[in-house]
């Protein structure tokens, strides 16, 4: 069988002055296409290293990452850009709209980096945007919509470009609960419609329970493979766009969440 994703013996190590962190400390698994699969666990245990190594954007201590067939732990920068601009879409935690562009031409943006005419790149964000459910908001701007609106345009833009696999770190991290159950409800269906890979880095069970399969990670190792057994038919539910149309509040202020949602955002722009 062809996977998605296959990861053998991986390791990522740190030195921090005399001490080695590992990051990552024996790594195997494979995951198939058109699978959706979650990584858990709590703060520091690697998650992020992890997907890091998956999106190539870091490279391994030792061991193996072949995504869509391709080692990618040997490439070089300039390979692995194009790498990820053929094969890779990534969901952001804190969203990463350009401000002064409306939905449609955030959704479009990717596609000219990859050449495509303006018609061309208009008509599939269009597209893409219908299937988030976000008919009547393709002319607004990021700030005239609400944080659940957000993350569905960053969704359709992820999806734009039609890739294998996509990443998504915290995707619901800046999210109430209600709009986050939303959104994946939303990423759950979409992925299975299109029939794209997912891997999503969480520290909440709970919204691990949307993935087919669920990776506990805990110290830079996988101590647990769960399964889910969801209704493969189950579809989204029949919400309109009007669940999510009203202007939601970003997640209600615990300290400590708070710190890491920071800690999340600082992480997100050094990657960009
Ligand atoms: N650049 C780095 N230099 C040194 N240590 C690092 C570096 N990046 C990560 N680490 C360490 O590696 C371990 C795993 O970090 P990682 O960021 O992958 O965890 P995480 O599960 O994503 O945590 P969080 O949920 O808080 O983002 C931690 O002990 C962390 O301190």
């Amino acid at each position: 069988m062809e996977y998605a994703i296959e990861v053998k013996n991986l390791y990522k190590l740190y030195r921090v002055g005399d001490e080695v962190v590992r990051a990552l400390n024996g790594v195997d698994f494979q995951i198939k296409k058109g699978e959706f699969c979650a990584i858990v666990g709590t703060s520091g245990s690697g998650k992020s290293t992890l997907l890091n190594m998956l999106a190539g954007l870091e490279k391994p201590t030792k061991g193996e990452v072949i995504i869509a067939g391709q080692h990618i732990e040997h490439m070089e920068e300039d390979e692995l850009v194009s790498f990820r601009r053929e094969n890779v879409g990534f969901i952001f935690q804190s969203f990463h709209l350009i401000g002064t562009m409306n939905a449609v031409e955030n959704v479009a943006l990717p596609l000219s980096f990859r050449g495509v005419p303006r018609s061309e790149r208009l008509k599939k964000a269009d597209k893409m945007l219908d299937l988030v459910k976000l008919k009547k908001h393709k002319k607004h701007f990021p700030n005239q919509m609400s944080g659940g609106q957000q993350q569905r345009v960053g969704v359709a833009r992820a999806l734009v470009v039609e890739p294998e696999i996509i990443f998504a770190d915290e995707p619901t991290g800046n999210l109430d609960s209600h709009t986050s159950e939303d959104v994946m409800h939303l990423m759950q269906d979409v992925v299975r419609k299109e029939k794209r890979t997912l891997v999503m880095v969480t520290h909440d069970n709970h919204l691990a329970e949307y993935a087919d399969r669920v990776f506990h990670i805990i110290d830079g190792k996988i101590v647990k493979i769960e399964e889910n057994h969801h209704e493969k038919e189950e579809s989204l539910q029949e919400k309109d766009e009007g669940s999510t149309g009203k202007k939601t509040e970003r997640n209600p202020v615990k300290k400590d969440e708070r710190v890491q949602a920071d800690k999340n955002n600082k992480k997100e722009k050094e990657r960009a």
